[in-house]
């Protein structure tokens, strides 16, 4: 395990003053490791679990060559182009089991969707495709409908036996579980779910429920970060609003780092007076301050925070002030809680972990799952933009008349306006070397369906 110093020492040109939104992703990318516990798990529990072990497929699927259409089975090499071929039919093959019997030139077998492909057959006709004689046992295809081995699906087409049907490090998706059973598995082995506690900071941040008081507000950072958190599939360990008292805090630290595997927190990670969150994330655990070039979401902390058991060690990290002075720190690789603590302003909150913390979280899940795909969409207004930090906007897309999408922002960008983001189903990602944006130009845009 690597300590702060170690990771800022690799990176080249690390300035914890202005760190580009990519580099807080290397950071973060080479400071978290993933879990390692395992368990086994039944496959209606595992969604949203992430694979521990490859899934070796123990059969073949489908196990048998098989009919695509309810028709009639014959051997291809009868078909003749522009002329009709007709069959005579001496069996039914249904789905479940096989048709004993052999099939001669001009015979066909009449055969159901699923039903095993009778021996030296190798083409369906769809029943559609072929007139009966009445009651004398023979149907006719009509000319050129079809070619040799249409209809016919192979043996191992979707998985063969012995395959890696799915690989470690994926999440398990719906379609994921229904791949699972097709092998005939019942149980899976995942990762253990990850824990995460988080708190919210601040001593005019209200619970639900106080009443409400001059200069203070409601604290809405401990929900969106509970929804966050929760379609990620983690255990949320909700330790509320600690008030800004030294002694408060460090339990809470010390709480959450004895019960969950990450920390997250919101708030009094600026340069304000009265914040002693600063101090003591220093104080127990070994901490980077970041001024991350970005809006919203500047400042941001990173760094672990030590269980009880380990204090002792990390309390002897000395935390040097600037860049240059890391390349000569020398301590110990540590353990502790890995810790996140967002700005508290609450899009800001939103944005931080979107960027940065899901990516993270997803990575100490086990999960190898990579970024998903940015959506290209052609925004409707013009945007000022300077190069040199990244800003996420919130934007709404829709498709536009002539079916391609656009985008437009929701109103006040503010990092405190939540009605903005909720009237967002994206984010507008503005690239850190990117300028102003014109009406008509492609942006691109971080969807939230999926995502949250
Ligand atoms: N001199 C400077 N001042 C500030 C800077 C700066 O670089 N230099 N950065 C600004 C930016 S950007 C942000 S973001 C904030 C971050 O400050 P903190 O992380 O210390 O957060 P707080 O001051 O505690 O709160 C900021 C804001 O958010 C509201 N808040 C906090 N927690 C919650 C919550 N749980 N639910 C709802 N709202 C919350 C809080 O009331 C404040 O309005 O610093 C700027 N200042
Ligand atoms: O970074 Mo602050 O988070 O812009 O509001």
């Amino acid at each position: 395990m690597k300590t702060i110093a170690q990771i800022a020492a690799k990176l080249q040109g690390y300035d914890p003053q202005a760190l580009s939104a990519a580099d807080v992703n290397t950071f973060l990318e080479r400071l978290v490791e993933p879990v390692s516990a395992t368990e086994d798990l039944p496959l209606f529990s595992a969604l949203g679990r992430v694979l521990a072990q490859d899934v070796v497929s123990p059969i073949s699927v489908p196990p048998h060559d098989n009919s695509a259409m309810d028709g009639y089975a014959f051997a291809g090499d009868q078909l003749v182009a522009g002329q009709p071929l007709t069959l005579r039919v001496v069996g039914t093959a249904l789905a479940g089991k096989a048709w004993v019997g052999t099939v001669a030139a001009g015979e066909c077998v009449k055969i159901m969707t699923g039903a095993i492909m009778p021996t030296g057959l190798d083409t369906v006709v769809p029943q559609e495709f072929t007139t009966a004689a009445a009651a004398d046992g023979h149907i006719t295809i009509a000319a050129d409908v079809l070619k040799t081995g249409d209809n016919r699906r192979f043996k191992g087409e979707d998985l063969m036996e012995g395959s890696v049907a799915l690989a470690k490090g994926r999440l398990l998706a719906p379609a994921a579980l229904g791949l699972v059973a097709s092998l005939g598995l019942s149980t899976v082995t995942v990762y253990r779910r990850l824990r995460v506690a988080y708190f919210s900071t601040g001593d005019e941040i209200l619970s639900l429920g106080e009443p409400p008081r001059e200069g203070a507000v409601y604290d809405s950072n401990r929900y969106t970060v509970f929804g966050l958190l929760t379609r990620l599939g983690v255990e949320v360990i909700d330790l509320g609003v600690v008030r800004d008292e030294p002694e408060l805090l460090e339990a809470a630290f010390r709480n959450a780092a004895q019960r969950a595997d990450a920390i997250i927190t919101s708030g009094g990670v600026s340069v304000g007076e009265a914040d002693h969150t600063r101090t003591m994330m220093k104080k127990l655990g070994d901490v980077a301050f970041w001024r991350i070039a970005m809006r919203p979401g500047r400042p941001m902390a990173a760094g672990r925070i030590a269980t009880t058991e380990n204090q002792a060690k990390l309390a002897s990290i000395a935390y040097p002030s600037s860049a240059s002075s890391y390349q000569n720190d020398t301590n110990q690789p540590h353990s502790g809680a890995v810790l996140f603590g967002l700005p508290g302003n609450p899009v800001a909150v939103m944005v931080t972990f979107l960027a940065f913390v899901r990516p993270a979280l997803l990575r100490m899940m086990g999960s190898t799952h990579s970024a998903p795909p940015l959506l290209r969409a052609t925004s409707t207004e013009a945007m000022r933009k300077k190069p040199g930090r990244t800003e996420y906007q919130r934007g709404l897309v829709t498709t536009a008349a002539d079916g391609t999408l656009q985008v437009r922002t929701t109103g006040n960008q503010g990092s405190g306006v939540l009605s903005s983001m909720v009237q967002a189903n994206g984010l507008i990602v503005l690239h850190h070397s990117q300028g102003n944006v014109a009406a008509g130009d492609t942006v691109d845009v971080m969807v939230f369906d999926g995502v949250i």
